[in-house]
């Protein structure tokens, strides 16, 4: 299978799918039944969970396309960029500051425990939960989640403009000018503050500066993840598709491609999506409440 590689927003889907969607909803009704769901759950072996940022948005973080995906007066996609980077490290910086400092306060959530608790039970069973996941925020492993491939990278690793050094950096805040600073108002004002004050290299006295270790929009995904990615979508046999709005590119591609192979699909969001049709199953509602009961040990289950 192919996989593009590049991170791209589309607001709305690619012409093409638009009709293949209109004549599969003509022919291909999802369901909403939870115990045919739960079925074919007890019968799966290899289960990959794809998971965007609605899996984390009952932890308190803003999804992108929610109310908080606006900082200040401009969207993620305007700041998510290797451009805005080079044009405002402050800014960037700031806002990632707000991020970071957001989601250390946070928690994770009945989602996230369900999916973590799937994965310990399912493995002595002999069988796998892989999670791939849009999510940058840490959540899924702090549920004790395993198996995880982060595609767009994790809020908590910097990696250095110079020399490319990537570490674990969980400090709060990162760097001593960041401290007080990243207010997402619309009225707050910009810190400005000077390259040599922001997070900086500590590896062998390279002071490079440092940048979140994130996919930006217009970056290459990694290839190696990318791989792994693409093995676990080829070969699971149930998927489900949580929390994602389906227009940032290629995770938007990830479940059509299994559902093209013939493998049920459930999609679990509080609303619907470009992609809601292509799938077998749709479960509308937060995805705190209806995973637990989705993923919760089935009657044919004996350990
Ligand atoms: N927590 C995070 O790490 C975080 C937060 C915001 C954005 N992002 C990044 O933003 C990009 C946006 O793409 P995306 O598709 O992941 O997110 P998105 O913001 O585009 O879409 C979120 C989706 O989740 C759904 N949703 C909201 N609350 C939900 C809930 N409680 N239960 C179930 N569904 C819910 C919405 O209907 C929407 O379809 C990704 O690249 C991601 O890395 C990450
Ligand atoms: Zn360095």
């Amino acid at each position: 299978m192919m996989i593009i590689h590049q991170l791209t927003a589309k607001m709305q889907a690619p012409r093409v799918f638009c009709r293949t969607q209109r004549t599969l909803a003509g022919l291909f009704r999802h369901s909403s039944d939870m115990a045919d769901f739960r079925e074919v759950f007890s019968k799966a072996k290899r289960v990959a969970i794809i998971t965007g940022a609605g899996v984390s948005a009952e932890s308190g973080l803003p999804t992108f396309r929610g109310a908080g995906g606006i900082w200040r007066k401009w969207k993620t996609q305007d700041l998510a960029t290797p451009e805005a980077f080079s044009r405002n490290p402050s800014s960037v910086w700031e806002f990632y500051h707000h991020w970071r400092e957001m989601t250390l306060a946070a928690k994770p959530n009945t989602a996230h425990r369900a999916i973590a608790e799937c994965e310990a039970r399912l493995s002595k069973q002999g069988r796998s939960v892989v999670v791939i996941t849009q999510t940058i925020d840490g959540l899924h492993h702090s549920a004790g989640s395993r198996h995880i491939l982060e595609i767009h990278g994790n809020l908590f690793k910097t990696r250095c403009l110079s020399c490319g050094d990537v570490e674990v950096n969980r400090k709060s805040p990162i760097c001593a000018a960041l401290e007080g600073k990243g207010s997402p108002d619309t009225d707050a004002i910009d810190a400005q503050i000077p390259v040599n004050a922001l997070p900086r290299c500590k590896e062998h006295d390279c002071n490079g500066l440092l940048r979140p270790d994130v996919i930006w929009f217009g970056e290459t995904l990694d290839s190696h993840v990318l791989t792994k990615v693409e093995k676990e979508l080829d070969s699971c046999d149930l998927c489900l598709v949580v929390g994602t709005s389906a227009v940032v590119y290629p995770a938007a591609m990830f479940a059509p491609q299994v559902a093209s192979r013939g493998v049920p699909v459930a999609e679990f969001n509080t609303g619907v999506t470009p992609n809601t049709t292509r799938f077998m199953y749709h479960f509308q509602g937060p995805c705190g409440t209806t995973l637990p009961i989705a993923l919760a040990r089935h009657e044919s289950e004996v350990i």
